[in-house]
């Protein structure tokens, strides 16, 4: 019989001890993309991954947070519906995590975000979405938000092709 956990019971294992998990380091990337999250070691498809730690808060939190914070710290929040409602994972203090690093990838992620709950309150984990490679950025996709790097790196391809 093996003794590996389950997926979702690996997820409840790290929210539980607030701990990041093994095979995982912080890399600068560049001025655009700031820092990203890559593996050191092997996961596995569904394998979980991270979570995406930080204090939950409800929609009037979220929105009062949404007008003071500047731009930058904006970037660190996620927004989810959970039982009809919209709620927020804001993960703008730095606690040193790893999971509020990890970029955005809207064509070819190789991570998706899933809620867990646990205690009766809801956690963002990322799995994976096919095998990851040591040394592959970790990656998912935001969702359907006007993200504005994605358009920045479609201007910077296309002032590359037409410079050739
Ligand atoms: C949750 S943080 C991710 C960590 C961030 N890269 C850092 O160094 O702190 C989200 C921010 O990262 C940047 N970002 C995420 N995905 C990106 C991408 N694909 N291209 C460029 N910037 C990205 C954006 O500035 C975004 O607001």
């Amino acid at each position: 019989m093996s003794l590996r956990k389950s997926p979702r019971n690996d997820a409840i294992f790290h929210i539980s001890t607030g701990r990041d998990k093994a095979g995982l380091d912080v890399k600068y990337i560049d001025s655009l993309k700031g820092r990203g999250v890559f593996t050191t070691t092997h996961f596995t498809k569904g394998e979980f991954v991270l979570e995406y730690r930080g204090e939950l808060i409800n929609f009037l939190e979220s929105n009062r947070r949404h007008r003071i914070y500047h731009n930058n710290m904006k970037g660190f929040m996620f927004d989810f519906i959970w039982h009809g409602k919209l709620w927020t994972i804001d993960a703008a203090r730095d606690d040193g995590t790893l999971g509020r690093l990890v970029n955005d990838e809207h064509i070819n992620p190789n991570c998706k975000m899933k809620r867990i709950i646990v205690e009766g309150k809801p956690h963002l984990c990322l799995f994976a979405l096919r095998d990851i490679t040591p040394g592959e950025e970790v990656t998912y996709h935001y969702g359907d938000a006007d993200c504005p790097w994605r358009s920045k790196v479609r201007m910077l391809l296309l002032v590359a092709i037409f410079d050739n």
